[in-house]
């Protein structure tokens, strides 16, 4: 389909986007400098970034990918004025850049944002999270594949960067009827041949579930394999790398009982090839996935179904646009390689697929509030 919607741009006072950029980025320059005891230069250059990402302009980047990725067009515009999902990936490189995440050095591949995902994986919460698997042990295998399925999705509300600026968000209460559901097509998807491409989002208390998702399916032989596609570095504070996926995996098997022997599970897996990690430079892209180069297009197209987790990752699949909200999913997915499933809550205005009586539904309850309250989930699936 060729898009027709406008892109979404962050111009606009009092919308989401716009407070993202505003509120949102500042908030995590002020996190990050409180993670670690940077020294003046970073201090320097983090002072640099809060003033050019609120007031100033898009400034170039030295070479490499960001020369395909649209540097030259959108350097000297102002980062409100240049599509929102392009500002919000430069954001984080610029961020790392400040930190001497890239630079030799003793700060390099130094994760800011690690502090707050490792206080997250070692959470009571976890815990309790991992306890329940052992309950669910004597439950039919349909019963625990869609329970887990649930907790993958679901587990997309633990993201630490919207927390940040949505304090409440934690809070409020999710609403479990899903605003799309078809969860049945996945399940017949997953038909124990092939490979399943997993492109994860955040890490601990949303990768962990997704882990057991794959040693569920992986067990009961839904697939063959299946390739974890992570980050390449530290993306939209709780984006998951390796290093996330290791510390996961290491909780995982120390954990007592049923998440014990899922992490043992997911540990063979990955010694054997059954589990695959990948980190590609376009999951860190600032740009939709119609867009993605050749060799990772090939790869993608060659799974039996990839599911793309959580919110950025549905901006990036469908568009990052002001789509009516019934313009078909399939449509707006027609340009992704291969069968393909959004697990996500709702947590930016980009949205398709639903139908017209459940829109009218949830803006009669709610305005227009479902869209970014984090409260509001789907399971989408075009063959
Ligand atoms: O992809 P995720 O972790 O589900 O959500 C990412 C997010 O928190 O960040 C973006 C705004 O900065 C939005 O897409 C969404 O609110």
């Amino acid at each position: 389909m060729s898009p027709s919607a406008a892109v979404v741009l962050a111009s606009e006072p009092g919308s989401f986007p716009h407070s993202v950029l505003a509120e949102r980025h500042p908030a995590i320059i002020a996190q990050v400098r409180e993670a670690f005891p940077y020294g003046p230069e970073q201090h320097r250059a983090l002072d640099a970034l809060l003033e050019n990402c609120t007031k100033g302009v898009i400034e170039p980047l030295p070479g490499g990918a960001w020369a395909e990725w649209g540097i030259g067009t959108y350097a000297g515009q102002s980062w409100f004025d240049v599509p929102w999902l392009w500002s919000e990936s430069y954001f984080y490189r610029r961020l790392l850049d400040a930190v001497g995440y890239f630079a030799p050095g003793p700060w390099q591949g130094i994760d800011p944002f690690r502090p707050s995902k490792l206080t997250e994986l070692d959470s009571p919460e976890t815990d309790q999270e991992l306890a329940a698997l052992d309950e669910l042990a004597s439950r039919p295998a349909e019963e625990r594949g869609a329970a887990l399925l649930h907790g993958s999705l679901w587990g997309n509300r633990a993201d630490l960067g919207f927390r940040l600026s949505d304090g409440e968000a934690e809070g409020r209460d999710a609403v479990p009827d899903l605003v799309a559901d078809d969860s049945e097509r996945l399940w017949a998807l997953l038909d124990g041949t092939g490979t399943l491409c997993l492109i994860a989002d955040n890490a601990g208390r949303e990768l962990v579930p997704d882990l057991l998702l794959l040693a569920h399916l992986l067990e009961h032989r839904r697939i063959e394999r299946a390739v974890l596609h992570v980050k390449p570095y530290p993306y939209y504070v709780s984006d998951a790398t390796t290093a996330d996926v290791v510390d996961a995996l290491r909780r995982l098997v120390r954990a007592p009982g049923e998440a014990g022997r899922y992490g043992r599970l997911l540990w063979d897996a990955m010694t054997d090839g059954r589990l695959v990690v990948r980190a590609h430079p376009f999951s860190c892209a600032p740009l939709p996935y119609a867009d993605m180069p050749d060799d990772l297009r090939t790869e993608i197209g060659r799974a039996s179904l990839t599911v793309l987790k959580g919110d950025l990752n549905y901006r990036r699949l469908v568009g990052d646009r002001w789509w009516p909200p019934t313009t078909s999913f399939a449509e707006a997915t027609d340009r992704f390689p291969g069968p393909v499933a959004a697990l996500r809550t709702l947590k930016s205005d980009v949205v398709t697929g639903l139908d017209a009586r459940t829109e009218a539904a949830l803006v009669a309850a709610e305005g227009q509030r479902w869209r970014t309250g984090g409260t509001r989930a789907l399971i989408q699936v075009r063959p």
